[in-house]
């Protein structure tokens, strides 16, 4: 795309936001901001993310998410943005959970984890790409010292990334600015370190996001991540393998689920050195990353993420979608918003099922060095 195009894209996307969520976004979060939304422009938001995400998984509709991958996400994350709140917080990320451990620590921890993983020290000036509302880079800033950048191509989570931080008396160590992750723009060998949670998955191509990280780190530099992939148990002939990769892929905003050995090339085709690479899904873990969204009372640790386990429930999600369908239907809510919770629906489900036969994992994590020379 020339940059005169990526110019006007930009442009748009941000216009859009404005008319969608009005000027005071950040104050609001939730369903209650949901309900605070330009109807008509919510319903015309709703239209554009069902245009690119239809239900329909042949070649054609796949190769057109994959052209159209940035509108595709930023109009996912228009929508979905609010209902990621309500149900799991500002962090939007899985996370692995020792016995008796909390929600909110165990996804702290996965931060903590990363951080350390790629030798993010104070000091450092450090990139995350694909920020969402920047709770991994508040944990990140706040536990290592370092001044975190996030990127982002969505308007309305950088605009709730700037509140939070400020709020949190952050906003001296942290930024947050829109960009493409496909044509990253900062001088080339900006960064000490860069880190990815769960984001990089949304790019068409795997080189192409790598490639831009590899650019703006200094030599030497380390970016860490974690990757959604299909893990080497997954066969792309398999109609039932297939199927639950489709369902990720329309339920989360991904235009296409690469298998684990396609990210391991890239980043080796990139120029990476790769000093660490391991599925930290693939254990004996006696409570399993997916279990917020199986339903299954037994996993919960502590009495005080009930409300959590409700709300990510089979039982609490069917609640918010009879919920919104009601306050849709008496005009409270802006239309399409039922289409938004059931197409989330879609995305538990096959995420749950992709974890439970361990043919897909939201935790590769690689950590690889971009060499000296
Ligand atoms: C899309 C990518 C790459 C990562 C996001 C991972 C998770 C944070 C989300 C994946 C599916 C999401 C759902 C919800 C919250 C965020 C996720 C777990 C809900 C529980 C939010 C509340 C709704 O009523 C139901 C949603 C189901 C899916
Ligand atoms: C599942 S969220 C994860 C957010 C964050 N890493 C976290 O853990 O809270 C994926 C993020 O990637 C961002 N993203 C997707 N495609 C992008 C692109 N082409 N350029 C920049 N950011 C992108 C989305 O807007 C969203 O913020």
């Amino acid at each position: 795309m020339s940059e005169e195009s990526a110019q006007e894209l930009r442009n748009r996307q941000a216009k859009f936001t404005s008319e969608l969520h009005g000027e005071e976004i950040g104050s609001k979060s939730g369903l209650k901001a949901l309900l605070s939304k330009n109807k008509a422009a919510q319903q015309q938001a709703v239209a554009k993310y069902l245009r690119h995400w239809d239900g329909k998984t042949d070649e054609e509709a796949e190769q057109r998410r994959l052209e159209d991958y940035n509108e595709a996400t930023h109009s996912y994350y228009n929508v979905v943005t609010d209902f990621y709140e309500y149900g799991w917080g500002s962090s939007f990320h899985f996370s692995r959970f020792y016995a008796g451990e909390s929600f909110t620590a165990s996804v702290a921890r996965h931060e903590h984890f990363l951080a350390y993983k790629a030798g993010i020290k104070a000091g450092d000036l450090v990139l995350d790409v694909g920020c969402g509302v920047g709770g991994p880079a508040r944990e990140i800033a706040r536990f290592t010292g370092a001044n975190v950048i996030g990127l982002n191509n969505n308007d309305y989570q950088i605009a709730k990334a700037k509140y939070y931080a400020k709020k949190a008396n952050l906003a001296g160590q942290l930024d947050f600015v829109k960009g493409d992750f496909m044509n990253i723009n900062f001088e080339p060998a900006t960064f000490d370190k860069v880190y990815a949670i769960e984001a990089t998955c949304h790019a068409p191509k795997l080189e192409g996001v790598y490639g831009e990280i590899y650019k703006v780190l200094k030599p030497g530099g380390v970016f860490a991540v974690y990757e959604w992939v299909m893990t080497d148990k997954y066969d792309e002939n398999n109609p039932e393998h297939r199927k639950i990769a489709y369902e990720i892929e329309l339920g989360d905003g991904i235009p296409k689920m690469f298998p684990a050995e396609v990210a391991r090339k890239a980043l080796k085709t990139v120029g990476f050195e790769i000093l660490h690479d391991e599925d930290l899904a693939d254990n004996d873990d006696p409570v399993p990353w997916y279990y917020p969204l199986t339903g299954e009372w037994k996993y919960v640790q502590t009495v005080s993420d009930l409300a959590t386990f409700f709300r990510t429930s089979y039982l609490g999600r069917m609640f918010t979608t009879t919920m919104v369908t009601v306050m849709e239907k008496v005009g409270i809510a802006p239309k399409g918003s039922r289409d938004v919770t059931l197409a989330l629906e879609e995305a538990a489900v096959g995420l749950v099922a992709g974890g439970r036969s361990k043919l897909f994992t939201p935790m590769m994590l690689f950590v690889a060095k971009k060499p000296e020379n």
